[in-house]
């Protein structure tokens, strides 16, 4: 994909390899937030994706455009496009167990997507270098290995809870992360 050089790892990034003590391959990954719009069960228009990992490394999850998602008439609007793929990118980062947040994202655009097509989203992370990891993502039309409608390329910054708690809702942080130590 056509992508700059700020979401390209650096020649010798390592590649994290999966964690120990991380999700088992086959893992059905739980939403972080229940109303966040990429993943939130609570969330009536959201994106509602449901991300398995099938190798403790990357991520997958389906995604089909409803009516709530439309740019042109019966098109999926690109914008809600790069949040699947954001949100994807964002579950498969946090597979290494620290919160990271989205720096940069590129998305290339290769085909229109239909309402009701299911999109079969793949991400993937193609380094770490300190706090900033390289991820990737693609979306392909009505199978795993369908047409690509859409590719990604990421740079997430690593941030601490206290990042969510100092710009957010700590209350509501509490509330769904009971490991979370709100005056820890
Ligand atoms: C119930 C509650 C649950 C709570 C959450 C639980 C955990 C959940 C975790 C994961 C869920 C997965 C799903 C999430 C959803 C998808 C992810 C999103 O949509 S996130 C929202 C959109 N993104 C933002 O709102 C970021 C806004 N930006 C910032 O806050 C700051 O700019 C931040 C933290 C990104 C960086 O600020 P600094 O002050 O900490 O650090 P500096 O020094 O500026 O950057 C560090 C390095 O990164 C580079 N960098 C930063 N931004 C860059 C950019 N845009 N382009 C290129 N490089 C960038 C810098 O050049 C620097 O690099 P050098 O270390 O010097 O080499």
């Amino acid at each position: 994909m056509t992508r700059s050089s700020l979401t390209t790892p650096p020649a010798g990034a390592a590649v994290p390899s999966p964690e120990a003590g991380g999700p088992e391959p086959g893992t059905t990954l739980g939403s972080h937030y229940s109303r966040c719009f990429g993943c939130g069960t609570e969330h009536p228009t959201g994106l509602h994706l449901a991300a398995r990992t099938p190798d403790g490394a990357t991520v997958e999850a389906e995604f089909t455009v409803g009516e709530a998602h439309q740019g042109a008439p019966r098109l999926a609007h690109g914008g809600v496009l790069a949040a699947a793929m954001d949100e994807v990118i964002g579950m498969s980062v946090y597979l290494f167990r620290k919160p990271y947040v989205t720096g940069r994202l590129e998305t290339d655009y290769l085909l229109p997507v239909p309402v009701g097509t299911t999109l079969h989203l793949r991400a993937w992370c193609n380094g770490i270098v300190g706090r900033k990891a390289y991820l990737e993502a693609e979306g392909r039309i009505g199978a795993p290995d369908g047409p690509v409608a859409v590719r990604a390329a990421a740079l997430f910054i690593e941030v601490d809870m206290a990042h969510f708690a100092e710009h957010g809702d700590v209350a509501a942080i509490a509330a769904e992360h009971h490991d979370y130590e709100v005056n820890p």
